[in-house]
């Protein structure tokens, strides 16, 4: 995904600016921010899912190779299923009037086109390979009978059903308790191994982004502050704002209190200072260096390979603006 600009409708200003993103085969990247720094609207950006208000003003996406999103309107070409989604609330994506194995069946007869007894036993191998116990009983109950763990284990089953090439996990684990947690994300990771899928996990939670993720994007804002490997970004961050999370990560370091926020270990807080309509870093009214380059958009600075990072600082300021200030 290159050059994902998100606004909305009838509004100059934008909701997510700039989103660039690769997932390679086999690949976990995750997507790290806090609530409303625009994780969801990106990802539903990519399933043509938006809700009526938010369009694409820019961008592109492929997939394989292949055209999926050509903004600005953002037509999304894709075959049912090469993307799937998983939600925080399982339950809530289930139909809660149909039992478990059918809504499973029902993926594999619809979209693979597997006859009914195929995709019965289909359906009952899948549960199990999510780690369900006793999937034929299972298959038989509806929603309401199955804890909030069985839920996300039934619902990452239907999302294997459709074999995505991109599975998209969006918070997957949020009120789950740590041990259900720990086995989901074990559950992904041997999935990830198994099908070659990449995952785009969504998430609020650094702690979670270093168990997981091979690659992280931290968006602040709908702008992506720093880009980089997990290691390389845990270990030499380039962006304030990272270097704010990862503070708040270590347990021994008070998490840094700025303007009235707080970072409560590595789990970014929502964001509710930024004036969308100001043209320049959407960090710079929390950012401890803030200086006058700030003002202009920062774009993204090489500090290796994969590691890009969206700020001014250390950087030499552009003609322009020091002739501006
Ligand atoms: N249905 C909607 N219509 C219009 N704007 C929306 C809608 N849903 C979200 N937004 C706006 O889009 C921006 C990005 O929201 P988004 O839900 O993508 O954030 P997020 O990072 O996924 O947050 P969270 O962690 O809370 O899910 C926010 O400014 C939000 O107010």
């Amino acid at each position: 995904m290159s050059g994902l600009s998100l606004g909305l409708k009838h509004h100059d200003e934008l909701l997510v600016r700039d989103l660039n993103l690769t997932l390679e085969r086999g690949e976990i990247v995750g997507l790290v921010g806090e609530s409303g720094s625009g994780k969801t609207m990106g990802s539903l950006a990519l399933l043509g899912l938006l809700p009526p208000a938010v369009e694409v003003r820019a961008g592109e996406a492929t997939l394989d190779g292949a055209p999926l999103l050509a903004g600005p309107g953002g037509a999304v070409h894709r075959r049912t299923g090469d993307i799937t989604m998983i939600f925080q609330n399982a339950r809530a994506a289930l139909n809660p009037t149909l039992r478990i194995g059918f809504q499973i069946r029902r993926v594999l007869t619809a979209v693979r086109g597997m006859p009914r007894r195929e995709a019965e036993a289909e359906a009952l191998r899948l549960l199990g390979r999510v780690g369900i116990p006793g999937a034929a009983r299972v298959a038989q109950a509806y929603p309401h009978q199955l804890s909030g763990g069985m839920c996300q284990r039934a619902v990452i089953a239907m999302a294997l059903a459709f074999q995505p090439r991109v599975l998209i996990a969006d918070e997957p684990t949020t009120g789950l308790d740590v041990t259900v947690q720990a086995q989901i994300f074990d559950l992904l990771r041997d999935l990830v191994a198994e099908t070659g899928s990449s995952v785009l996990f969504i998430t609020h939670d650094l702690a979670a982004v270093a168990e997981m993720c091979d690659r992280v994007s931290v968006l602040f804002a709908g702008q992506v502050m720093e880009t980089a490997e997990t290691v390389e970004l845990f270990e030499r961050p380039r962006h304030p704002y990272s270097e704010f999370l990862l503070a708040s990560l270590a347990p021994e370091a008070p998490a840094p209190v700025e303007q009235g926020q707080t970072a409560d270990a590595g789990v970014v807080a929502e964001e509710k200072g930024v004036d969308f309509s100001l043209p320049g870093c959407r960090f710079a009214h929390r950012c401890p260096h803030v200086f006058d380059a700030c003002k202009e958009f920062p774009p993204m600075f090489p500090a290796g390979e994969r590691h890009h990072y969206s700020c001014f600082l250390g950087r030499e300021i552009p003609v322009v603006i020091a002739a501006r200030s």
